[in-house]
């Protein structure tokens, strides 16, 4: 398997504190790669970087080989990198179909004309429902967006990235904020995008139960830099690890 992605000495520095510290990472094509880290360890501001929300101070980003660090973040877009809060807004009056067919229309570049082909038009209304069942929320097609649970809405803020069609997602804690009872639903929905084996997956979470279920492999961020890399079993056993990191979660979060 070739690297889809790769970052070599990828470092920002915000005014004298450096927030990514010179960050070799790589994750092959169809993997699923958790990055885990406490609070402030650079997590966010890595995937900023990836996404193209930030410029790096140093270093550079390879996609499938090529140099995408001076892209924007909609050219990267387009080349396959998808980013949940690039869809800026569920349309709160819009029903949850509605929603995703608009994302599904985008991706397909399909405008509104006066005559619009009935065969695409069905195309998209397929595409749309297919995406629903991905995320489990077929049986609210006809919502409103804004009656949804929270829970909800994360997972029509799944279904409308995976409109995109991008080959990498990168899900920034697509748990944060949800109750309890709401996390196995999300839980489910990306197992079942794991399930699909379509894309690679990028996942920032804090729940160590989540990360050990789903990853082929975890990278540990800590204070802006790499600690460590591998299976989710070398993780746990790297004592590195445990005496920086895990420690510090299993107080700090509800792991
Ligand atoms: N735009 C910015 N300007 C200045 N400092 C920033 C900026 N963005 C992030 N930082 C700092 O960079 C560090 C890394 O923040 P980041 O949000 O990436 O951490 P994180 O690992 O995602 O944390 P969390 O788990 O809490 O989301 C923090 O010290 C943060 O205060």
């Amino acid at each position: 398997m070739t690297n889809i992605l790769e970052t070599k000495q990828l470092t920002i520095q915000f005014g004298g504190h450096l927030a990514v510290n010179e960050v070799d990472f790589k994750v092959k094509e169809k993997e699923f790669k958790s990055i885990i880290g406490p609070n402030g360890a650079g997590k966010t501001t890595f995937f900023n970087l990836l996404s193209g929300q930030l410029t790096p101070t140093k270093g550079c980003i390879l996609l499938k080989g090529i140099d995408i660090t001076a892209l924007s973040s909609s050219l990267r877009t387009r080349k396959g990198i998808g980013r949940s809060f690039q869809i800026t807004n569920v349309f709160p009056n819009l029903t949850v179909l509605e929603n995703v067919r608009l994302a599904v229309q985008s991706q397909m570049a399909i405008r509104y004309q006066m005559l619009f082909p009935f065969n695409k038009y069905k195309k998209v209304l397929d595409k749309s429902y297919e995406l629903l069942k991905l995320v489990f929320l077929e049986e609210k097609a006809n919502s409103l967006a804004k009656n949804l649970a929270h829970g909800e809405k994360r997972k029509l803020e799944i279904a409308m990235l995976l409109a995109l069609e991008t080959e990498i997602l990168l899900l920034d804690e697509p748990t944060a904020g949800m109750s309890l009872e709401e996390v196995p639903a999300i839980l489910e929905v990306i197992r079942n995008i794991k399930r699909e084996g379509k894309r690679t997956v990028i996942l920032i979470e804090h729940k160590m139960d989540m990360i050990l279920d789903l990853s082929d492999s975890v990278t540990v961020l800590f204070n802006g830099t790499l600690l460590a890399d591998g299976t989710p079993k070398e993780i746990m056993d790297n004592e590195t690890v445990q005496t920086a990191y895990l420690g510090g979660l299993h107080n700090g979060h509800n792991a």
